[in-house]
């Protein structure tokens, strides 16, 4: 089975403190993974191992194929996309752009258009439109459109790069039930198109059919990982959020209460 990501034994270590702490964490071929953790539980830590913007102070990291240490990192980094609310840093160059031109401009791995577009582009950049049901905001600007779809907008320029891996750090935080359903149906059309997903949030019911395995990450260490139905358990998350808790399932999705 090829590997998506290999973490051995990994630790990274900033200011004297052990944020990561022995990190053994394997995704292979076909799995869909959620990433569960408090805050600073060490979460947005490890993507950004996993997309090299960190540095391991020790452990082997491979991902994609490319093994840390002796691939290009910027090679690599083009098979993953990224949707993360620190994009709205970008928002200022974003509001003035259409939906399809944001679409487009993921395939520059930019904000704007600043090179020529061939009808290739064009046409995967409505292909990706139509598939992700965004047709009905061609036209319009990014400023005018609501939470949900500039998410959802977000989430089709990352797909414009045709992705291996693409990483959500919490899609749907600050949206409606609505809005939330409809960025939560757009992850089964990423599953669909092959694509390998890490869905990051702090709402376990966002973990749909899609996601087959989770992490859950404490202090910077692992609780557990692996397929979904042994790792969402009651005992494992009240570990995992230091309060205890209690699971339910309904249609298929996981609740939580606390207790
Ligand atoms: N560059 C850094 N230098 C020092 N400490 C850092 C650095 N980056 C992260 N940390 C610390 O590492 C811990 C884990 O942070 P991280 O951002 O990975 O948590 P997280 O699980 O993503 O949290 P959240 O859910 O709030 O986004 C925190 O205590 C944070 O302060």
């Amino acid at each position: 089975m090829k590997h998506i990501i290999h973490m051995g034994s990994v630790c990274w270590r900033r200011e004297g403190q052990d944020i990561l702490k022995n990190i053994c964490w394997d995704v292979t071929e076909g799995e869909q993974w959620a990433v569960l953790g408090l805050n600073g539980s060490g979460k947005t830590s490890i993507l950004n191992i996993i997309t090299g913007y960190n540095y391991p102070t020790s452990g082997s990291v491979n991902v994609l194929g490319t093994e840390f240490g002796k691939a290009s990192i910027p090679e690599m980094r083009k098979k993953i996309g990224y949707v993360s609310n620190a994009l709205d840093k970008f928002s200022g160059t974003l509001n003035r752009e259409t939906v399809e031109n944001i679409i487009l401009s993921g395939r520059f791995s930019s904000f704007g258009i600043y090179q020529k577009i061939d009808e290739n582009d064009e046409k995967k950049a409505l292909d990706i439109m139509k598939g992700l049901r965004l047709e009905y905001l061609k036209g319009k600007t990014y400023q005018v459109l609501s939470q949900g779809e500039k998410r959802r907008a977000l989430i089709g320029r990352a797909m414009m790069a045709e992705p291996e891996l693409l990483i959500l750090d919490e899609p749907c935080t600050g949206l409606d039930v609505l809005s939330r359903e409809d960025v939560l149906n757009i992850t089964k059309d990423i599953h669909a198109m092959n694509c390998h997903m890490l869905y990051v949030t702090h709402h376990i019911e966002e973990i749909t059919d899609v996601i087959s395995h989770v992490l859950l990450v404490k202090d910077g260490t692992i609780v557990a990982a692996g397929p979904k139905q042994d790792v969402l358990t009651s005992s494992l998350l009240s570990d995992t959020y230091k309060i205890p808790v209690k699971i339910h399932w309904e249609n298929n999705r996981p609740w939580m209460s606390i207790i």
